[in-house]
């Protein structure tokens, strides 16, 4: 007999699986012959069901939420032995991995993908003990979104993560790094690295675009300098999909990193605030599998 889960996560944007979650459970139903509905109530509940989906051999795992749940739910099927098929019904503002995918950005056409049964294999990165689908970041721009607040998301939305971040830019605090990969390694000043797994960061889907979710690679970045003729130099090349060649960018496609600094930096993972530095970071090939359009 075969059997879906569907983790939901009532409050992802602006609180729309309400009306989402019915059409949902009627598709899987023609698909599976079972279909259960667990919601997240916190932080840590789309991880704990996932694994639970792995312990009882369900064929499929549909993540409703933001990346934030899809980042919970690929902690949860990890290296688990047994990992359902994943599909993704995107609610939240950015959906980087939906995207990165061409899983429709609308619910309900997303929701009709499913019964196609388009199969995919997808990497997913490891760093440490935890697992990320998306981006890596380390520098103050990128810890900068943090400290924007609930209350200025509300007031100005994206614009307070720009905001912060040209704060960042002004303060201009570069770092020392060392990054070991494939190919050897780099050491210099950085003002900001990212390593991305998909070529949609933010949902910006300029700075990698010949990323693909199963190329084995972590695109990294490596930005040397923040003046401000540079920034007028890069931006137009970045519109451009053409960062990679820059000067002041390091580019390096590579399948593994070890990152280290003198100074206490976290390195930012799929948005959230991760781990200070040192870390590992690999990837696992074609790792999962996943529902996506018959073109992808
Ligand atoms: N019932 C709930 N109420 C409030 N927060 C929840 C609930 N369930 C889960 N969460 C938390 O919400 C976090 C973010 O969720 P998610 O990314 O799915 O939605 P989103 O914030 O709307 O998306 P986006 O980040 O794209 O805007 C999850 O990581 C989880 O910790």
């Amino acid at each position: 007999m075969s059997k879906a889960m569907i983790i939901v996560n009532p409050s992802s944007g602006k609180e729309k699986a309400g009306k989402i979650l019915p059409k949902a459970e009627k598709a899987l139903g023609e698909i599976f012959d079972e279909v259960c509905v667990r919601k997240t109530e916190g932080e840590g509940d789309a991880t704990g069901f996932a694994k639970e989906a792995c312990a009882e051999r369900f064929d499929a795992v549909i993540s409703m939420g933001g990346d934030g749940t899809v980042n919970e739910i690929v902690n949860g099927l990890g290296e688990q032995q047994h990992r359902p098929i994943f599909g993704i019904i995107p609610l939240g503002t950015i959906n980087d991995f939906a995207r990165s995918l061409g899983i429709p950005l609308d619910p309900n056409a997303a929701i009709g993908i499913l019964k196609d049964m388009h199969i995919k294999e997808s990497d997913i990165g490891k760093i440490n003990d935890r697992y990320f689908m998306n981006v890596l970041a380390v520098g103050a721009i990128a810890e900068a979104t943090y400290n924007v607040t609930v209350e200025q998301k509300t007031r100005l939305g994206s614009f307070a993560y720009f905001i912060e971040g040209a704060k960042a830019i002004i303060k201009k605090t570069p770092f020392p790094l060392t990054v070991e990969h494939d190919h050897g390694k780099w050491m210099g000043e950085a003002h900001l690295l990212i390593a991305t797994m998909t070529n949609s960061v933010g949902g910006f889907e300029q700075l990698a675009p010949e990323a693909e979710v199963n190329d084995g690679k972590l695109h990294t970045f490596i930005i040397k300098d923040l003046s401000l003729p540079l920034i007028v130099k890069i931006i137009p090349s970045l519109i451009r999909g053409e960062i990679m060649g820059n000067d002041e960018v390091e580019y390096i496609k590579t399948s593994k990193l070890h990152l280290t600094t003198s100074e206490e930096l976290a390195v930012n993972i799929d948005g959230d605030e991760g781990i200070l530095l040192p870390f590992q970071a690999n990837v696992l090939h074609k790792h999962l599998r996943l529902f996506v359009p018959g073109t992808k």
